[in-house]
């Protein structure tokens, strides 16, 4: 399948890590290629400021990562979700994963060297990627902190590595809330993501009359062709926009 042209109508949806950043051997190491946050910036001038960024990460985090572009973004999976005007709402508010889980699997990791855990406001994340072979020993203590059934907060997959965070909270329910409001209101939905949490999300926007797009389909698995697509649909909208060139000589 090969990705559609970018038009006025649309709204963008973007995942961060292995959508538009490469995958990295660890959370901190992703770099963020030069010009990224201008191609962004631009994109959100020309779809009116219908562009997001919807990920697992925080919202913190994705500031610091995307500087000087603040994104209209949903970070945790949908766990907080910062609206244009700069509000931030927490869904459920207050609601943070309990120490004492923390606190286990920080005690694991020191007794595996190579496993991550990266905190995050609502949830936390431990990661195997640097030794994949801890991944079912991380999978059986996860499993052993979180019961199925918890009423607040479910197990996320993610790429090596296992998510805790709320149960209320999904990428579909981000871009649901989102298409209600303006400047997404009325627009087709594309959203563009990697990985499972980001199926919702793709689902999200199909329901709105829009297209989910899964790298490795549309892709081949490369952020890098997620941004020259982008880039493609940043000139394709900007040259739609630009006055018709008038030819030496014609009348004015
Ligand atoms: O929703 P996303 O934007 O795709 O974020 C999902 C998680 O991405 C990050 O972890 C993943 O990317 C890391 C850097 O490339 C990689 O080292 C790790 O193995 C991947 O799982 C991030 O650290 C998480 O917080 C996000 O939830």
């Amino acid at each position: 399948m090969t990705p559609p042209d970018l038009d006025r109508t649309n709204a963008l949806f973007l995942d961060l890590d292995g959508t538009l950043l490469e995958i990295a051997e660890t959370p901190e190491s992703v770099v963020v290629p030069p010009g990224l946050p201008q191609l962004l910036d631009g994109l959100r001038a020309e779809l009116g400021g219908a562009v997001a960024i919807v990920t697992g990460r925080s919202i913190g985090v994705v500031d610091d990562l995307l500087n000087p572009f603040v994104a209209t973004a949903a970070g945790e999976h949908g766990a907080s979700l910062r609206w244009q005007d700069g509000k931030v709402e927490e869904m459920p508010k207050g609601l943070a994963v309990p120490e004492a889980w923390r606190e286990a699997l920080v005690a694991a990791a020191d007794r595996w060297p190579g496993v991550l855990v990266e905190h995050k406001p609502h949830g936390v994340a431990i990661h195997y990627r640097l030794v994949p072979e801890r991944g079912n020993d991380v999978w059986r203590l996860v499993r052993a902190l979180v019961p199925q059934d918890h009423p607040w907060f479910r197990l996320l997959p993610a790429r090596e590595a296992v998510e805790i965070g709320p149960r209320a909270a999904s990428k579909g329910h981000a871009v649901e809330q989102l298409m209600q409001r303006q400047p997404f209101q009325g627009r087709r939905p594309i959203f563009v993501g990697d990985d499972f949490t980001d199926e919702a999300g793709m689902e999200a926007a199909r329901q709105f009359g829009g297209q989910g797009l899964r790298v490795a389909e549309v892709f081949d698995g490369q952020p890098a062709a997620v941004r020259a697509w982008l880039k493609r649909g940043l000139e394709l909208l900007s040259s739609r926009n630009a006055p018709p060139a008038v030819s030496a000589g014609a009348a004015p």
